[in-house]
């Protein structure tokens, strides 16, 4: 199945019509893992239904960013500023990027989020526990997505990436966006030609993301061929996009996707998106595994830890192609020199 859009290309501005896929996941177990497999090589992006995360612990957490969100700015500044954890307002990481968006980050540890919630909620409890609740669930779905690529693959080891993120020295983390409604005429600095910029281009660093967002659009994904798809919003289903650490580990077989979230909303609400970041503990290492590496295949990459990979992703700009950095045969063309 086939979630169908229309796609725009950067270059010529022409567009084509694109089916993003979907994976029910009440489906056979192979036939889910191929489905998987197949939308990891050619979208590095897809939609999951029939997912199993209880609506209650979606709409709880969502409520909690609601309510966050409506406060007045002084009430919201006490969560800040995102250093990189917490309230923060345009200003995207801490290397200059800007965007047309409010957020909350989180690492996923349930201290740091019972920590976090004290200056976000007038009931910390009643917010960590919606967090937490979430997080589990999203974590489940991912680590059972990961175990369906793994078989997929025909891996003899199929919790070879899950356990990654399983491990309870995790470096998961939580997001929520929230980009405000735009007005027409409103001045706004964060503009490309055509675009109001909420969250500019990018691809995740993690191994997997699992989004969810209310029914406003703004989505957009870049296919190999350049030309950017807007997803439909679906507030009761995930999209789970594929990130640089799973890309290294499949050794190029999977892409991480280049994504991006427009704030030209002519809706009258605005969007809000959760995500789930699923990272590995920071000393595990990432590479090719081997399975995917022969004298046809060589590795792409060398070896490095997640800590490395976020040093050096938190060293740059949010649109920079940060994995030129750990290419073992690196083109002409690349952007960045080698780490030694
Ligand atoms: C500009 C930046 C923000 C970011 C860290 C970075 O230096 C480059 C990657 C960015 C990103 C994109 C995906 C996630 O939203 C995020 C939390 C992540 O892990 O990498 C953000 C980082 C951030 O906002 O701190
Ligand atoms: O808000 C969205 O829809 C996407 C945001 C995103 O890509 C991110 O936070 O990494
Ligand atoms: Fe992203």
């Amino acid at each position: 199945m086939v979630v169908l859009s229309s796609a725009t290309s950067m270059r010529t501005k022409k567009t084509k019509a694109v089916g993003i896929p979907v994976v029910d996941l009440s489906l056979d177990r192979s036939t889910v893992s191929e489905l998987i497999v197949k939308a990891c090589e050619d979208y590095g992006f897809f939609k999951v239904i029939n997912h199993g995360v209880p609506s209650g612990t979606i709409s709880r957490l969502e409520d909690a960013g609601v309510r966050f969100f409506d406060k007045e700015a002084g009430d919201k500044q006490r969560a800040g500023p995102a250093t990189p954890f917490g309230y923060g307002l345009k200003n995207i990481g801490l290397n200059g990027d800007k965007g047309e968006l409010e957020y909350l980050l989180f690492h996923t540890n349930p201290f740091s989020i019972a920590e976090r919630s004290k200056s976000i909620s007038n009931n910390p409890q009643n917010f960590s526990c919606a967090a937490n609740d979430y997080v589990e669930s999203v974590r489940e779905l991912a680590s059972e997505i990961l175990e369906l690529m793994a078989e997929g693959l025909w891996f003899p080891d199929k919790y070879v990436f899950s356990r990654l993120i399983t491990d309870t020295q995790s470096d998961s983390v939580l997001r929520f966006n929230h980009y405000p409604t735009v007005k027409n005429r409103e001045p706004c600095s964060y503009k490309d030609d055509d675009h109001r910029i909420g969250f500019g281009e990018h691809s995740d660093p993690q191994i997997l993301t699992i989004l969810r967002s209310n029914d406003v659009a703004g989505l957009e994904i870049c296919l190999h061929d350049g030309f950017w798809v807007p997803v439909p919003p679906d507030p009761t289903q995930f999209y789970v996009i594929i990130g640089d650490a799973l890309q290294v580990l499949t050794n190029g077989r999977f892409t991480s996707v280049r994504h991006r979230a427009l704030a030209n909303s002519s809706s009258r609400n605005s969007r809000m998106s959760i995500m789930y970041f699923a990272a590995p503990p920071v000393n595990a290492t990432i590479g090719p595994l081997h399975e995917l590496v022969s004298p046809e295949n060589p590795s792409l990459y060398k070896p490095f830890t997640w800590g490395d990979y976020k040093k050096a992703a938190y060293s740059l700009r949010l649109g920079d192609c940060r994995l030129d950095l750990f290419k073992l045969h690196p083109t002409n063309d690349q952007k960045f020199p080698l780490f030694s």
